[in-house]
């Protein structure tokens, strides 16, 4: 298969076939698994400034439901595929597996760059996704989040919009997650993926013999996840020399000031023009950076066959989803770079969007260390079990994961009956 016309779905259920095989499952688990149990497409007329309508293509899929309800983010961005979402979807399935939530997978997306809309807008188009997907979400059923360029505000107008649809009179805050702390959010909720990525790494530091307190990291990326992963990073103790987004990649060898480049980006949207103690790089140059720890928290398919050769880290802690292609992988894997894959680094979001969901339920509401104590202790404790079933099958850590992963969807499948 050439890297080329490999796209995300592909990608998804080769990874899951690999892990089938590996734990000689019956090949209905496999074909329960490769395929998303429903798939929406929707036409969502907006209203623009102008007075002109643009319509706009979206997607919901929803790919199993057998541990529980389904979730997953909505994306926001033009290169929005069906396929993309339909493996965004799958990946979640495996993710809540890995960590035991009570879940299964989906996703969302709709095609639209949300530069080129103003906030009313995209606040127009927010709500007419949730009128077309409205039929197949709702708090028992399938409950969306945040994902690239939707945030706590877009969640907001969301359950605004589904409440006058579905709440009869009443707020039905638990149907949407990622929602901001003064409208039913979970406070920890927004620095949870990135502070998930850091405790993987940090983990996968000891596992390795390291310590992250010496390690200098990279993180390409800069939005919810990167950002906060490089400031937890920091935080640990580690020097972040690089970070990067669209416009560029910002780099110190000594060290960047992450709280400073926050602030920055909150102001000028992006990383580039800043001023601060650091070389502004070509975007794609954070490949080659001297580093020990390398988070790619941007899109799918950052690491390919054409810039892995260049990376020097010994561990990758997959922030976004999708970001390493196989070609790239099975380099790494034959220069021991140990790869914490996506499911496994980057499920803190849907942690936290869990305990945000129960917080719902029963309108009860936890401390902020209460709420990054217990996403330690899911994220640790599937990080042992992943590593034991690396040591046992002898196979890598996304292998592992998957097999973790199956094993727990596959038993509500069966006692289900499903095959
Ligand atoms: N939000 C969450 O809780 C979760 C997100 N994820 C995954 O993490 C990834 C990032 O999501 P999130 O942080 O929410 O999204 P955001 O929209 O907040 O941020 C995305 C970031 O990626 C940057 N980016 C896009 N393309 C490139 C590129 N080619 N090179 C460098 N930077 C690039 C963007 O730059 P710019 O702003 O300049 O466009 C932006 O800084 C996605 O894969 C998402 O699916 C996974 C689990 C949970
Ligand atoms: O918080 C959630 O429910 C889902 C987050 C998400 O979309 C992801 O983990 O990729």
């Amino acid at each position: 298969m050439s890297e080329k016309t490999l796209n995300p779905f592909k990608i998804a259920q080769l990874q899951l076939k690999e892990a089938c095989d590996a734990l000689g499952e019956e090949d209905a688990v496999y074909e329960l698994l490769s395929e998303p149990e429903k798939v929406l497409e929707v036409t969502i007329p907006v209203k623009m400034d102008d007075g002109t309508t643009k319509l706009f293509t979206g997607y919901r899929v929803q790919h199993n439901d057998a541990s529980g309800p389904t979730k997953g983010g909505i994306r926001f961005h033009p290169g929005v595929t069906k396929d993309e979402v339909k493996a965004l979807a799958t990946w979640m399935t495996f993710k809540c597996g890995v960590v035991g939530l009570p879940y299964g997978g989906a996703k969302g997306g709709v095609i639209v760059d949300p530069s080129k809309l103003s906030k009313r807008e995209l606040e127009r188009l927010s709500r007419g996704y949730v009128r077309a997907i409205a039929p197949i979400i709702g708090e028992r059923r399938d409950i969306p989040a945040p994902d690239v360029n939707t945030n706590g505000q877009t969640m907001a107008w969301m359950v605004d919009e589904y409440s006058s649809l579905r709440g009869i009179g009443q707020t039905l805050p638990a149907s949407f997650t990622g929602k901001p702390v003064e409208f039913g959010g979970c406070l920890a909720r927004k620095e949870a993926t990135g502070y998930g990525v850091v405790l993987m790494l940090r983990e996968a530091a000891k596992y390795r013999g390291m310590d992250i307190k010496d390690m200098r990291v990279a993180v390409q990326g800069f939005g919810n996840v990167g950002s906060f992963a490089a400031m937890y990073a920091q935080s640990f103790g580690a020097k972040v020399v690089a970070v990067s987004d669209v416009s560029c990649c910002l780099y110190n060898k000594d060290g960047l000031d992450v709280n400073d480049l926050m602030e920055y980006v909150e102001t000028n949207k992006t990383l580039s023009g800043y001023s601060g103690q650091c070389e502004e790089l070509d975007r794609e140059e954070i490949f080659g950076v001297e580093c020990d720890g390398f988070a790619p928290c941007a899109l799918e398919n950052a690491i390919t066959s054409q810039n892995v050769r260049k990376m020097k880290a010994k561990i990758i802690s997959e922030g976004a989803n999708g970001p390493t292609t196989p070609e790239a992988e099975e380099y790494l894997l034959k220069n021991d770079v140990l790869i914490i894959p996506d499911i496994l680094a980057n499920a803190g979001g849907v942690i936290v969007s869990y305990f945000e969901w129960v917080q719902n339920l029963h309108n009860y509401y936890w401390r902020f260390d209460e709420v990054q104590e217990k996403q330690e202790v899911k994220m640790v404790d599937a990080f042992m079990k992943v590593t034991k079933a690396m040591e046992e099958r002898h196979v890598d850590m996304r292998k592992a994961a998957y097999l973790v992963a199956i094993k727990s969807l596959a038993m509500p499948m069966r006692l289900r009956g499903w095959f």
